[in-house]
């Protein structure tokens, strides 16, 4: 049965980044993916996503990315995947993508682009999934995909989708890329990667007594990563988020964090993002609710 799409046809949803304030490698699966335990910090930036539906049944991603073929971009994936789950054959999308984030940093732009396309149009078509049904089929598309769609700050076990919201204090991060871009999968396919950290309590964190089991093997691999954190962690605590490129610093005051971002040297690219505890995402949803309601 197709149900009679609503107005507003066309919408802009925002796509944040997330940051991986620790990453702990507990062990692995049978099916090679990896036991973790994380903190996502989610961030105020990162992409946006306009979206016009239609009642074509096709989806069309009219911004390609270089180096992504149509069919495996996430956002295509994600919105084939949806309109897979009822009968919504003839609901059609077109999607254009303001790309912000840089690709393969660790910062989870294909993840956080998925999880919008599954949030916003689930609102759009009218699908009527939950956020649990959400979050589910989001993990057929990555590890990463059910924290963005839950977009909460959160204390996160198994590959990531065990998430216990927390609520962190007002931090800014200084994010720098090092330019350079690096495959999750070939991370975590190294043989002397750390896979024994023992599993940790949510009350005993602090920034200091946690880690990243990838930083290591990665500052190994890509001595400009190494090179980035020696010069940024000079200004303030500083770490790797996921599995690289990015590597964040930790200010509790904006002017200072802007200071710093003033001196990072050229060629790296830097931007200043405020930690926030509810995502862009989960605060747009709400806004369309709200005005739904009033209607
Ligand atoms: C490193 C993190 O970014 C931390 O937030 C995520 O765990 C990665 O999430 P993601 O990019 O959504 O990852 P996926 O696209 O599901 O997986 C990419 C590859 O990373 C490996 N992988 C990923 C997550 C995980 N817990 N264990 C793994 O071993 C798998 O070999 C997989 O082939
Ligand atoms: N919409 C998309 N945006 C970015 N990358 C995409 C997208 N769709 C598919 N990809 C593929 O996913 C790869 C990883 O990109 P992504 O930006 O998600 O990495 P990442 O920041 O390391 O992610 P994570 O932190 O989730 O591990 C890209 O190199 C690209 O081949």
């Amino acid at each position: 049965m197709d149900t009679e799409l609503k107005f507003p046809h066309h919408q802009w949803w925002p796509s944040p980044a997330k940051l991986n304030l620790f990453l702990h490698i507990l062990g692995r699966y049978e099916n090679g993916y990896h036991q973790l335990q994380t903190l996502f910090q989610m961030l105020d930036t990162g992409d946006r996503l306009h979206f016009s539906i239609n009642n074509s049944g096709k989806v069309l991603l009219a911004t390609a990315i270089p180096g992504v073929a149509h069919k495996d971009n996430l956002i295509v994936r994600a919105a084939k995947l949806l309109q897979q789950q009822g009968q919504w054959c003839s609901h059609g999308v077109t999607i254009h993508l303001d790309k912000q984030l840089p690709m393969g940093g660790g910062i989870g732009g294909g993840s956080s682009n998925a999880a919008t396309t599954l949030v916003a149009l689930n609102d759009l078509w009218q699908c009527g999934l939950d956020e649990n049904e959400l979050a589910t089929l989001g993990l057929q598309l990555g590890a990463d995909v059910p924290i963005f769609i839950r977009g909460q700050t959160a204390f996160a076990g198994g590959v990531g989708e065990e998430i216990s919201p927390v609520s962190l204090p007002t931090r800014w991060y200084l994010v720098v890329n090092p330019g350079i871009h690096i495959s999750t999968a070939d991370v975590f396919r190294e043989p002397n990667l750390p896979r024994n950290t023992l599993p940790m309590e949510w009350k005993d964190y602090s920034f200091a007594d946690s880690h990243n089991d990838c930083q290591q093997i990665v500052c190994d691999r890509y001595p400009e990563v190494a090179k980035l954190l020696q010069w940024l962690v000079h200004y303030a605590p500083s770490r790797m988020t996921g599995t690289g490129a990015c590597v964040f610093a930790t200010f509790s005051d904006e002017k200072l964090a802007r200071q710093v971002q003033s001196f990072v040297p050229a060629p790296w690219k830097s931007f200043l993002a405020k930690g926030v505890n509810q995502s862009p995402l989960k605060q747009k949803l709400y806004e369309v609710n709200a005005t739904s309601d009033t209607n």
